[in-house]
């Protein structure tokens, strides 16, 4: 499974932790960056990881700011996104099976090291329900194109 990560300034050292970690585990990661703790902005990554997951050049995101809720929202502006801000593995495994979300989003500064790789494990692990679930997401979809998006 190929999966883009990208953050900002706050979330670079636990991008960098969670890349060493996919990796060992068997995952393709696309690092969209940023590339150090330097001040940016995080909704240039958040777009980055979004388009990327959205246009398919990759399987699912990872978008990492210091609450995960910047660059989560701004994820959530991309089409086709469906970007989910999660502190625990309950949230993450919902995410997945009921709304088939496909960014997850995590705040550095709320979540330690190891419960961000829990968060992590469960969600990537997890798969869509479908069914209804389905066309609730479509339902979604509908709500984007009455937007104009
Ligand atoms: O969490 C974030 C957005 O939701 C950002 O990481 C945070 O706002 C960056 O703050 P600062 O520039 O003070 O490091």
């Amino acid at each position: 499974m190929k999966i883009v990560i990208g953050s900002d300034h706050a979330g670079f050292k636990l991008k960098e932790i969670l890349i060493d970690y996919l990796q060992e585990n068997g995952f393709q990661i696309i690092d969209l960056g940023t590339y150090s703790d330097e001040s940016v902005d995080y909704p240039v990554y958040g777009e980055k990881v979004a388009r990327s997951v959205v246009n398919h050049q990759t399987d699912l995101g990872i978008a990492i700011c210091g609450t995960g809720i910047g660059i989560g929202i701004a994820a959530n502006k991309v089409p086709g996104c469906r970007a989910v801000i999660c502190s625990e593995p309950y949230s993450a495994k919902m995410s997945r099976q009921h709304n088939d979300a496909n960014v997850l989003a995590i705040g550095s500064r709320v979540v330690g090291v190891e419960a961000a790789k829990m968060i992590v494990d469960t969600w990537l692990k997890t798969e869509f329900l479908g069914g209804r679930h389905a066309q609730r997401i479509d339902m979604i979809r509908k709500i984007e194109i009455k937007k104009g998006c």
